[in-house]
């Protein structure tokens, strides 16, 4: 039965049916409704008795948060897109796992009814069985999105409830989860049910971009498609072994659930290493004959990092070197800063958003370096660090005289200084609300004027901004123009803080390479030490800690775990989300300290780990025995 809105009598008659006289309800409520009502019946609740809305276990949600982090990063960049398109709706957003639990939420949530703030909480248990018949249970139930509207709710106390939620499946088409919006008030719908799928599609396209691969590609039948988030997807092994395709595909190819043992050859025309030759040199994307003879196109979505061929995109016709990518290794990630280059490169304005220390300003860099623009300058202008007074003048430049103090014969400002390349702007919520008004100005009009002067001078310049604040929330707050907001974000980079990032032992093999550190050097129990540490400093403090190990470690000598900071052993607890500023100053005064009691730091750490024993602590520091004893000795 096709899902439509009932009306409130329909299903005032289907609860009375059901409930008081216990017949089906067929026809007044969509069957999956009323199959849900009887698992509810059968599980012992009773329609009219009262229900909460119950977190899990406090010190459980980490676990269950780290358990599902590859659903929660590859669900991060829809659910922001959702939570702009929702702002003014009432909606609130949540992703559950697959058992029902709330993992993340998002959206106007502040404009909620109280009963509601407490379901949208990461942790609470949102299971049929624990707050009967929803959209989320439902969906993931039937494995169909669906609206739950109303008294479609079993407990008649979540009757004000409208939600309508899509189940997300991995790339072998294992259930992992659901999205969902849920409001408390009554209102027009607004083709919800095919945004939930949509979603549903994106998150499991960036689920599908984490799996490992030698190559994905994502088809389509026009070759000017370039929406990646809808396409076709394959993935293939090295020798040309379908290793997972999406739903789309599936239903394209008409492919059941498995597909072990299918090859390159059983789906198109030619071989594989045909295809692998044509993504090395042609431009795409790349005409593709299925065996039934279709003509399809294919863009190459990810191609694992060994693989250093220049990728040509037809979009912006931007060379994506890779080889000059940071190291980010996760699948998301990449994905996200390709998709940028190619938008940027068209001339949409980027927008990063992340915790500090998540690599901003790397990532605006390596967009710079892989971007159309690459040949001119990367002017970066931190809005939080410049004085109020001076700012106009160090973005807008000034004329002679201009102002007292200002330079005889006027300055060129950044913006002119990025012509003809890209122009960085970091902490943009920093900007004063004044100053926004005349970016604005210029960012329409291209043109800009320096302080004191009226001619206009022509500006050809690539756009990036970043943040680590909620914008959402400062233009609520009347403290962003939402006209800026709008201009800034020609596209989202998110970048995930450390602590959700599916790469960590690949970004730290970078850093510790970009250190000079041998990799070898960290065994894997040092490694699994760093993975558990929450890393509220992020990237930037990472990095602080590898270069801490290394000073505390002899040359050459394994790095072990007396050898790594108090707060990453679990000493102490972990600093407080400090400015970058003070966090490289940390470093610094840790860095100082006098050898001797740094020795005796890391001398007694060894020991205490070693249970007192000479030769374990000993092996551990990498010094000889004789070397420690006469260190006790003198000390
Ligand atoms: N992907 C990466 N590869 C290598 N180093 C990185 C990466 N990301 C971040 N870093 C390191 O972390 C430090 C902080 O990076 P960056 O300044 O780009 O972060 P940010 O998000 O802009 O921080 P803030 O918001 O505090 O300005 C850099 O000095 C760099 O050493």
């Amino acid at each position: 039965m096709p899902q439509v809105m009932l009306t409130s009598a329909a299903v005032t008659q289907a609860r009375q049916l059901f409930f008081e006289e216990g017949t089906l309800p067929n026809g007044l409520v969509h069957d999956a409704v009323w199959r849900s009502w009887q698992r509810c019946l059968g599980d012992g609740r009773k329609a009219g008795e009262v229900m909460a809305f119950n977190p899990i276990r406090r010190n459980s949600v980490a676990g269950l948060l780290e358990r599902n982090r590859q659903l929660i990063i590859a669900s991060e960049p829809a659910i922001l897109l959702l939570a702009k398109a929702m702002t003014c709706t009432g909606y609130g957003i949540l992703l559950t796992d697959r058992d029902g639990v709330c993992l993340a939420v998002s959206g106007p949530i502040e404009h909620c009814g109280n009963m509601l703030r407490q379901a949208l909480c990461p942790g609470v248990d949102l299971s049929e069985r624990a707050i009967g018949t929803n959209a989320m249970a439902t969906a993931m139930a039937e494995g169909l999105p669906i609206g739950i509207f109303g008294g479609e709710h079993f407990f008649a106390q979540n009757e004000t409830f409208q939600c309508v939620a899509a189940p997300i499946f991995d790339p072998h088409g294992t259930l992992v989860g659901s999205i969902d919006i849920t409001r408390d008030a009554p209102g027009a719908q607004f083709g919800a049910l095919s945004l939930m799928l949509d979603c549903a599609a994106a998150i499991e396209t960036s689920l599908f971009l984490q799996s490992p691969a030698h190559i994905t590609i994502g088809l389509n039948w026009r070759a000017d498609a370039n929406d990646k988030f809808s396409v076709v997807i394959v993935a293939f092994g090295k020798d040309g072994e379908v290793q997972a395709i999406n739903r789309a595909a599936r239903r394209f190819l008409g492919i059941g659930a498995t597909v072990s043992g299918l090859r390159y050859q059983d789906l198109f025309q030619g071989n594989f290493a045909g295809l692998m030759d044509a993504i090395k040199t042609a431009r795409h994307p790349i005409p593709l004959t299925l065996q039934s003879g279709l003509c399809l196109f294919a863009q190459p979505l990810f191609l694992k990092p060994h693989e250093t061929v220049t990728v040509r995109s037809s979009a912006a016709n931007a060379p994506l070197k890779q080889t000059v990518m940071p190291a980010f290794g996760d699948a998301a990630i990449q994905l996200s800063l390709h998709r940028s280059i190619r938008a940027l490169s068209a001339g949409l304005p980027i927008l990063i958003q992340g915790e500090t220390g998540t690599g901003k300003e790397v990532a605006a860099r390596a967009l710079h370096a892989n971007s159309a623009g690459c040949k001119g300058p990367f002017i970066a202008i931190n809005c939080g660090a410049i004085p109020r007074d001076l700012i106009e003048g160090e973005l807008f430049g000034y004329a002679d005289g201009a102002y007292t103090g200002a330079r005889r014969g006027g300055a060129k400002g950044k913006i002119e200084d990025a012509n003809g390349g890209t122009l960085f702007l970091d902490e943009i919520g920093d900007m004063p609300i004044d100053l926004q008004t005349r970016l604005l100005r210029v960012l329409e009009s291209r043109e800009v004027t320096r302080l004191g002067e009226s001619t206009l001078r022509k500006l050809d310049i690539q756009l990036i901004s970043a943040t680590h604040q909620d914008l959402d929330t400062l233009v609520l707050e009347k403290r962003f123009r939402s006209d800026l907001y709008f201009r800034l974000n020609g596209m989202m980079l998110y970048l995930p803080p450390l602590r959700l990032r599916s790469d960590l032992s690949t970004l730290i093999d970078a850093l510790l390479s970009e250190e000079g550190i041998d990799p070898a050097r960290l065994a894997v129990d040092k490694r699994l030490t760093l993975e558990s540490y929450p890393w509220p400093g992020n990237t930037r403090e990472l990095r602080t800690a590898l270069r801490f190990a290394q000073v505390m470690a002899d040359d050459l000598a394994p790095i072990l775990l007396c050898h790594l900071p108090d707060a990453v052993r679990g000493l102490k607890s972990a600093p407080s989300l400090l400015p970058a500023s003070s966090q490289q100053l940390q470093g610094e005064i840790v860095a100082v300290k006098p050898l001797k009691e740094l020795a005796s730091e890391v001398i007694t750490s060894a020991l205490y780990e070693s249970k007192g024993n000479i030769t374990c602590a000993a092996l551990q520091l990498g010094i000889s025995r004789a070397t420690l004893h006469r260190w006790l000795n003198k000390n």
